[in-house]
């Protein structure tokens, strides 16, 4: 990496955040293409929400692992997840990656895409990005490496082959690298990096397909408190341009990722439902999420 590219990645990134600190208009983020003309296979976002679940109930032999879960997010914004043990999470972005199928209910990608009519495989191309919460890198890859694989990942074996990176790209990733700050790590092989860089860099590759939508599931398991506070700082700095929709159980995690807005909303889960959605402060006081869930 030249230090020309360095610096293109940090001009970038300093647009970035500039642009993710302006404040939000209406239900979406200015990034977000609220209002805009809508162009063939773009998500709709023209009602302002990027994420629409209405009525969605999974039953495993019986037992409801959801139960007429409804949720709305919207463009642009950063959603905080919260529950016990059991109570849907995981289950619930199963059914929006199109992993399980619900037995009834509607799930819709902006206005217009029907999740439930695509398959699993179809879902991961049409801009939605999941994070499992293991980190699951190339170790024996380079974190440039990385990066430069999650371009190539919906090429078929000959055009990835061939494939070549075009200046552009090279941006993109030196912005990416900026981001996750993984900037200095470059040609670091990726097996070496600490649990913490390992969980920025597999972001980093979801970011490489920009996704409109990102699930994050337990993102800052197992990181050390100064990983933690750059994973919020990261996820802000993303909030606008992107969705977001953080499970997380770390309550100081989340409350670093509401300080900047304390309205934002943050979600309880509790037997397959919306228990409780309000400002943090607002579920925190909630007679019942304290019983089933912060007061254990
Ligand atoms: N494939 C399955 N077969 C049977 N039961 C399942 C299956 N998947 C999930 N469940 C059950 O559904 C309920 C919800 O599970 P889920 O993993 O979605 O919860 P969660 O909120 O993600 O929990 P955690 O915080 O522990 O990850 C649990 O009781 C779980 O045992």
């Amino acid at each position: 990496m030249t230090p020309d590219l360095m610096e293109a990645g940090a001009r970038i990134r300093e647009e970035h955040v500039r642009r993710s600190r302006s404040p939000i208009e209406g239900s979406g983020g200015r990034d977000a293409s609220y209002g805009r003309v809508v162009r063939e296979g773009e998500v709709d976002l023209t009602h302002g929400t990027i994420l629409y679940l209405d009525d969605i109930t999974v039953s495993f032999d019986g037992f409801r692992a959801l139960n007429q879960l409804s949720l709305n997010i919207a463009a642009g914004e950063l959603r905080c997840i919260i529950g016990p043990n059991g109570a849907g999470k995981t289950t619930m972005m199963d059914v929006i990656t199109g992993k399980t199928r619900p037995d009834a209910g509607r799930a819709f990608f902006g206005s217009t895409i029907d999740l439930l009519r695509l398959r699993e495989s179809e879902i991961a191309t049409i801009g939605i990005g999941r994070k499992f919460q293991k980190p699951t890198v190339y170790e024996h890859l380079s974190v440039f490496e990385n990066l430069e694989l999650a371009l190539r990942a919906d090429r078929g074996v000959r055009a990835s082959m061939l494939f070549r990176l075009s200046g552009e790209q090279i941006d993109r990733i030196a912005e990416i690298l900026t981001l996750i700050h993984l900037r200095d790590q470059a040609q670091r092989t990726a097996g070496l990096l600490s649990h913490g860089q390992k969980q920025w860099l597999e972001i980093g590759m979801l970011l490489m397909q920009d996704p409109k939508l990102l699930l994050l599931d337990e993102p800052v398991a197992g990181m050390t408190d100064e990983e933690t506070e750059r994973t919020a700082e990261l996820f802000l700095s993303l909030e606008g341009s992107h969705s977001l929709v953080v499970v997380e159980h770390d309550m100081k995690f989340i409350h670093d990722l509401t300080r900047d807005n304390p309205a934002k909303k943050v979600t309880v889960l509790h037997e397959g439902h919306v228990l409780a959605e309000g400002s943090l402060a607002q579920v925190q006081a909630n007679e019942q999420v304290v019983e089933v869930y912060l007061g254990r």
